[in-house]
Protein backbone atom coordinates (compact mmCIF):
# COMPACT_ATOMS: atom_id res chain seq x y z
CA UNK A 1 0.00 0.00 0.00
CA UNK A 2 1.26 3.65 -1.07
CA UNK A 3 1.83 6.31 2.28
CA UNK A 4 2.72 8.61 0.39
CA UNK A 5 2.53 9.31 -3.10
CA UNK A 6 3.86 12.79 -5.05
CA UNK A 7 2.66 12.95 -8.26
CA UNK A 8 4.45 15.09 -10.87
CA UNK A 9 4.90 17.99 -7.99
CA UNK A 10 6.46 21.14 -9.41
CA UNK A 11 7.84 24.40 -7.46
CA UNK A 12 9.11 27.36 -9.13
CA UNK A 13 11.69 29.09 -7.66
CA UNK A 14 13.53 32.22 -9.44
CA UNK A 15 16.71 29.93 -10.52
CA UNK A 16 15.36 26.60 -9.37
CA UNK A 17 12.25 24.45 -10.74
CA UNK A 18 11.52 21.31 -8.56
CA UNK A 19 9.40 18.96 -11.09
CA UNK A 20 8.84 14.74 -9.20
CA UNK A 21 7.44 12.09 -8.66
CA UNK A 22 7.83 9.70 -5.78
CA UNK A 23 6.11 6.84 -3.94
CA UNK A 24 6.97 5.23 -0.22
CA UNK A 25 5.27 2.00 0.38
CA UNK A 26 3.97 0.86 3.68
CA UNK A 27 6.90 -1.53 5.46
CA UNK A 28 9.71 0.63 2.98
CA UNK A 29 12.51 2.72 4.33
CA UNK A 30 12.86 4.92 0.91
CA UNK A 31 15.77 7.20 0.45
CA UNK A 32 16.40 10.67 -1.08
CA UNK A 33 20.26 11.06 -2.32
CA UNK A 34 21.26 14.39 -3.98
CA UNK A 35 23.75 17.16 -3.89
CA UNK A 36 23.47 20.60 -2.01
CA UNK A 37 20.55 22.38 -3.87
CA UNK A 38 19.03 19.37 -5.75
CA UNK A 39 15.83 20.24 -4.10
CA UNK A 40 15.43 17.72 -1.26
CA UNK A 41 14.06 19.92 1.42
CA UNK A 42 11.80 21.63 -1.04
CA UNK A 43 10.34 17.93 -1.76
CA UNK A 44 9.95 17.84 2.36
CA UNK A 45 8.55 21.02 2.80
CA UNK A 46 5.84 20.24 0.05
CA UNK A 47 5.02 17.05 1.54
CA UNK A 48 4.51 18.96 4.57
CA UNK A 49 2.54 21.60 3.50
CA UNK A 50 4.67 23.97 4.73
CA UNK A 51 5.31 25.63 0.38
CA UNK A 52 2.56 25.42 -2.09
CA UNK A 53 2.78 23.61 -5.13
CA UNK A 54 2.47 25.42 -8.67
CA UNK A 55 1.12 22.11 -9.79
CA UNK A 56 0.88 18.24 -9.09
CA UNK A 57 -0.39 16.27 -6.09
CA UNK A 58 0.14 15.48 -2.98
CA UNK A 59 -1.36 12.22 -1.09
CA UNK A 60 -0.80 10.63 1.94
CA UNK A 61 -2.73 7.47 2.60
CA UNK A 62 -4.63 8.23 -0.44
CA UNK A 63 -5.76 11.48 0.80
CA UNK A 64 -4.76 15.03 -0.73
CA UNK A 65 -2.15 17.24 1.82
CA UNK A 66 -4.47 20.07 1.10
CA UNK A 67 -7.47 17.87 3.22
CA UNK A 68 -5.22 16.89 5.79
CA UNK A 69 -6.38 16.85 8.86
CA UNK A 70 -5.01 17.77 12.63
CA UNK A 71 -5.16 13.70 13.24
CA UNK A 72 -3.75 12.71 9.66
CA UNK A 73 -1.08 14.99 10.96
CA UNK A 74 -0.20 12.81 14.56
CA UNK A 75 0.30 10.14 12.07
CA UNK A 76 3.75 11.94 10.91
CA UNK A 77 6.95 11.74 12.50
CA UNK A 78 8.96 15.01 11.09
CA UNK A 79 12.56 15.69 11.38
CA UNK A 80 13.68 19.05 9.57
CA UNK A 81 16.16 21.92 10.50
CA UNK A 82 15.50 21.95 13.91
CA UNK A 83 13.23 20.68 16.70
CA UNK A 84 10.19 23.07 16.61
CA UNK A 85 10.77 23.35 20.15
CA UNK A 86 12.27 26.80 21.83
CA UNK A 87 15.85 25.67 22.15
CA UNK A 88 15.75 27.53 25.80
CA UNK A 89 13.44 24.72 26.74
CA UNK A 90 14.82 21.75 28.66
CA UNK A 91 13.97 17.95 27.94
CA UNK A 92 12.22 17.69 31.07
CA UNK A 93 10.10 21.20 30.30
CA UNK A 94 9.35 20.18 26.66
CA UNK A 95 7.66 16.83 27.42
CA UNK A 96 4.31 18.24 28.86
CA UNK A 97 4.11 20.05 25.42
CA UNK A 98 5.06 17.26 23.35
CA UNK A 99 1.93 15.61 25.81
CA UNK A 100 -0.60 18.32 24.38
CA UNK A 101 0.83 18.47 21.00
CA UNK A 102 0.03 14.63 20.38
CA UNK A 103 -2.84 12.44 21.18
CA UNK A 104 -1.03 9.26 21.60
CA UNK A 105 2.58 11.01 23.21
CA UNK A 106 4.43 7.71 24.29
CA UNK A 107 5.93 9.90 26.84
CA UNK A 108 7.91 6.48 28.91
CA UNK A 109 9.50 5.63 25.83
CA UNK A 110 10.78 8.89 24.99
CA UNK A 111 11.98 9.08 28.68
CA UNK A 112 13.48 5.73 28.13
CA UNK A 113 15.30 6.59 24.96
CA UNK A 114 16.37 9.87 26.49
CA UNK A 115 18.16 8.02 28.86
CA UNK A 116 19.64 5.60 26.77
CA UNK A 117 20.94 7.90 24.81
CA UNK A 118 22.22 10.20 27.55
CA UNK A 119 20.40 13.19 26.69
CA UNK A 120 20.15 15.27 29.95
CA UNK A 121 16.81 16.36 31.10
CA UNK A 122 17.38 20.16 32.69
CA UNK A 123 20.12 21.23 29.91
CA UNK A 124 18.78 23.86 27.76
CA UNK A 125 18.76 22.23 24.06
CA UNK A 126 20.44 25.79 22.76
CA UNK A 127 23.64 24.02 24.90
CA UNK A 128 23.37 20.45 23.32
CA UNK A 129 26.31 19.43 21.16
CA UNK A 130 25.00 18.61 17.34
CA UNK A 131 24.95 15.19 17.69
CA UNK A 132 22.29 15.09 21.02
CA UNK A 133 19.90 17.91 19.14
CA UNK A 134 20.03 14.89 16.14
CA UNK A 135 18.83 12.32 18.36
CA UNK A 136 16.15 14.16 20.49
CA UNK A 137 14.64 15.43 16.45
CA UNK A 138 14.90 11.60 15.98
CA UNK A 139 13.19 10.48 19.09
CA UNK A 140 10.45 13.39 18.96
CA UNK A 141 9.33 12.15 15.77
CA UNK A 142 8.80 8.65 16.76
CA UNK A 143 7.67 9.22 20.13
CA UNK A 144 3.90 9.86 19.25
CA UNK A 145 3.32 6.94 17.05
CA UNK A 146 3.61 8.22 14.01
CA UNK A 147 2.74 6.03 10.46
CA UNK A 148 5.16 7.93 8.31
CA UNK A 149 8.68 9.24 9.44
CA UNK A 150 9.70 12.11 6.67
CA UNK A 151 13.32 12.85 7.98
CA UNK A 152 15.59 15.80 6.09
CA UNK A 153 19.16 14.68 7.04
CA UNK A 154 18.55 13.04 10.11
CA UNK A 155 22.10 12.18 10.25
CA UNK A 156 24.18 15.47 9.03
CA UNK A 157 26.87 16.83 10.97
CA UNK A 158 27.18 13.56 13.15
CA UNK A 159 30.09 11.09 14.11
CA UNK A 160 29.96 7.70 13.03
CA UNK A 161 28.75 6.31 16.74
CA UNK A 162 26.07 8.53 17.11
CA UNK A 163 24.80 8.22 13.30
CA UNK A 164 24.78 4.17 13.94
CA UNK A 165 22.35 4.80 17.09
CA UNK A 166 19.93 7.07 14.88
CA UNK A 167 19.95 3.85 12.47
CA UNK A 168 18.91 1.13 15.10
CA UNK A 169 16.05 3.70 16.37
CA UNK A 170 14.52 4.00 12.93
CA UNK A 171 15.63 0.22 12.62
CA UNK A 172 13.67 -0.49 16.07
CA UNK A 173 10.75 1.90 14.56
CA UNK A 174 9.98 -0.16 11.27
CA UNK A 175 10.40 -3.17 13.36
CA UNK A 176 7.14 -2.06 15.25
CA UNK A 177 5.27 -0.12 13.22
CA UNK A 178 3.96 -3.04 11.02
CA UNK A 179 2.11 -0.93 8.90
CA UNK A 180 5.22 2.28 9.60
CA UNK A 181 7.69 3.48 6.57
CA UNK A 182 10.17 6.13 6.83
CA UNK A 183 11.33 8.83 3.51
CA UNK A 184 14.77 10.07 4.81
CA UNK A 185 17.46 12.13 3.00
CA UNK A 186 20.81 11.82 3.19
CA UNK A 187 24.77 13.14 2.01
CA UNK A 188 25.89 10.05 3.67
CA UNK A 189 24.70 7.36 0.73
CA UNK A 190 26.24 4.59 3.17
CA UNK A 191 23.17 5.59 5.82
CA UNK A 192 20.79 4.93 2.96
CA UNK A 193 23.04 1.90 1.27
CA UNK A 194 22.42 0.00 4.96
CA UNK A 195 19.17 1.28 5.84
CA UNK A 196 17.03 1.54 2.68
CA UNK A 197 14.68 -0.98 0.48
CA UNK A 198 14.68 1.74 -2.18
CA UNK A 199 16.54 5.04 -3.38
CA UNK A 200 15.67 7.93 -5.60
CA UNK A 201 18.31 10.14 -6.98
CA UNK A 202 17.42 13.86 -7.02
CA UNK A 203 19.07 17.18 -9.21
CA UNK A 204 18.48 19.86 -10.20
CA UNK A 205 14.63 19.58 -8.94
CA UNK A 206 14.28 16.15 -11.06
CA UNK A 207 14.36 12.24 -10.21
CA UNK A 208 17.40 10.68 -12.23
CA UNK A 209 16.83 7.42 -10.97
CA UNK A 210 14.64 5.63 -8.79
CA UNK A 211 15.73 1.85 -7.84
CA UNK A 212 15.43 -1.03 -4.68
CA UNK A 213 19.01 -1.02 -3.08
CA UNK A 214 19.60 -4.07 -3.84
CA UNK A 215 19.40 -3.75 -7.72
CA UNK A 216 21.98 -0.76 -7.34
CA UNK A 217 24.33 -2.41 -5.80
CA UNK A 218 24.02 -5.76 -7.32
CA UNK A 219 23.00 -5.26 -11.03
CA UNK A 220 24.66 -1.20 -11.63
CA UNK A 221 28.67 -1.10 -12.19
CA UNK A 222 31.14 1.15 -13.90
CA UNK A 223 33.07 0.04 -16.75
CA UNK A 224 36.39 1.47 -17.22
CA UNK A 225 37.21 1.27 -21.05
CA UNK A 226 39.90 2.78 -23.09
CA UNK A 227 39.30 4.93 -26.96
CA UNK A 228 39.72 1.54 -28.32
CA UNK A 229 37.30 -0.49 -26.49
CA UNK A 230 34.97 2.16 -26.32
CA UNK A 231 34.67 2.08 -29.86
CA UNK A 232 34.10 -1.85 -29.89
CA UNK A 233 31.93 -1.83 -26.72
CA UNK A 234 28.03 -2.43 -26.81
CA UNK A 235 26.33 0.62 -25.35
CA UNK A 236 22.88 -1.06 -25.65
CA UNK A 237 23.34 -0.79 -21.59
CA UNK A 238 24.83 2.23 -20.80
CA UNK A 239 23.10 4.76 -18.95
CA UNK A 240 25.68 7.22 -19.02
CA UNK A 241 29.52 7.48 -20.03
CA UNK A 242 31.98 10.09 -19.05
CA UNK A 243 35.44 11.11 -20.47
CA UNK A 244 38.17 10.72 -18.49
CA UNK A 245 42.12 10.81 -19.00
CA UNK A 246 42.08 7.10 -20.01
CA UNK A 247 39.17 7.16 -22.05
CA UNK A 248 35.90 6.58 -20.83
CA UNK A 249 33.63 6.02 -17.41
CA UNK A 250 30.64 3.92 -18.32
CA UNK A 251 27.33 3.50 -16.39
CA UNK A 252 25.36 0.42 -16.47
CA UNK A 253 22.52 -1.26 -14.59
CA UNK A 254 23.43 -4.96 -16.63
CA UNK A 255 26.53 -5.53 -15.08
CA UNK A 256 26.06 -9.59 -15.81
CA UNK A 257 25.62 -8.32 -19.49
CA UNK A 258 29.56 -6.89 -19.49
CA UNK A 259 31.03 -9.39 -17.73
CA UNK A 260 29.44 -12.43 -19.73
CA UNK A 261 30.32 -9.97 -23.16
CA UNK A 262 32.82 -7.89 -22.69
CA UNK A 263 35.32 -10.25 -20.65
CA UNK A 264 38.55 -7.40 -21.83
CA UNK A 265 36.96 -4.79 -19.93
CA UNK A 266 37.87 -3.48 -16.35
CA UNK A 267 34.12 -3.63 -14.50
CA UNK A 268 34.12 -2.46 -11.19
CA UNK A 269 31.09 -2.06 -8.30
CA UNK A 270 29.04 0.98 -8.52
CA UNK A 271 28.76 2.34 -4.95
CA UNK A 272 25.72 4.99 -4.79
CA UNK A 273 27.86 8.14 -4.15
CA UNK A 274 29.67 6.78 -7.77
CA UNK A 275 26.18 6.30 -9.29
CA UNK A 276 25.54 9.77 -8.17
CA UNK A 277 28.40 11.09 -10.09
CA UNK A 278 28.28 9.42 -13.13
CA UNK A 279 23.98 9.84 -13.34
CA UNK A 280 24.77 13.81 -12.74
CA UNK A 281 28.39 14.22 -14.65
CA UNK A 282 27.93 11.53 -17.05
CA UNK A 283 26.45 12.16 -20.47
CA UNK A 284 23.41 10.37 -21.87
CA UNK A 285 24.24 8.41 -25.19
N1 LIG B 1 12.32 30.15 -0.40
C1 LIG B 1 13.15 30.06 -1.45
N2 LIG B 1 13.28 31.07 -2.33
C2 LIG B 1 14.10 30.97 -3.41
N3 LIG B 1 14.85 29.87 -3.69
C3 LIG B 1 14.76 28.84 -2.82
C4 LIG B 1 13.93 28.86 -1.67
N4 LIG B 1 14.06 27.69 -1.02
C5 LIG B 1 14.94 26.95 -1.72
N5 LIG B 1 15.37 27.64 -2.81
C6 LIG B 1 16.32 27.16 -3.82
O1 LIG B 1 15.89 25.90 -4.26
C7 LIG B 1 17.01 25.05 -4.52
C8 LIG B 1 16.86 23.73 -3.80
O2 LIG B 1 17.02 23.94 -2.41
P1 LIG B 1 16.81 22.79 -1.35
O3 LIG B 1 17.00 23.39 0.01
O4 LIG B 1 15.52 22.11 -1.62
O5 LIG B 1 17.99 21.80 -1.70
P2 LIG B 1 18.57 20.56 -0.87
O6 LIG B 1 18.68 19.43 -1.82
O7 LIG B 1 17.75 20.35 0.36
O8 LIG B 1 20.01 21.09 -0.49
P3 LIG B 1 20.93 20.80 0.81
O9 LIG B 1 21.39 19.40 0.67
O10 LIG B 1 22.01 21.81 0.66
O11 LIG B 1 20.05 21.05 2.01
C9 LIG B 1 18.24 25.86 -4.14
O12 LIG B 1 18.79 26.41 -5.31
C10 LIG B 1 17.69 26.93 -3.25
O13 LIG B 1 18.47 28.10 -3.33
Amino acid sequence: MEVLKVDQAQKRYDSFALRCSLQVKAGHITGLIGKNGAGKTTLFKSILGLITLDGGTITLWGKDIRQIQANDRNALGVVLFDTGMSEYLTISQIIPILQNIYAVFDRDFFIHQAHHFQLPMDKKIKDFSTGMKAKLKVLIAMSHQAQLLILDEPTAGLDVMAREEILDLLRMFMENQEQGAILMSSHISNDLEHLCDDIYLIDEGQILLHEDTDVLLDEYAILKVNEAQYQQLDTSYLLRVKKEVYGFQCLTNERQYYVENAPEVVIEKASIDKILVLMTKGEKI
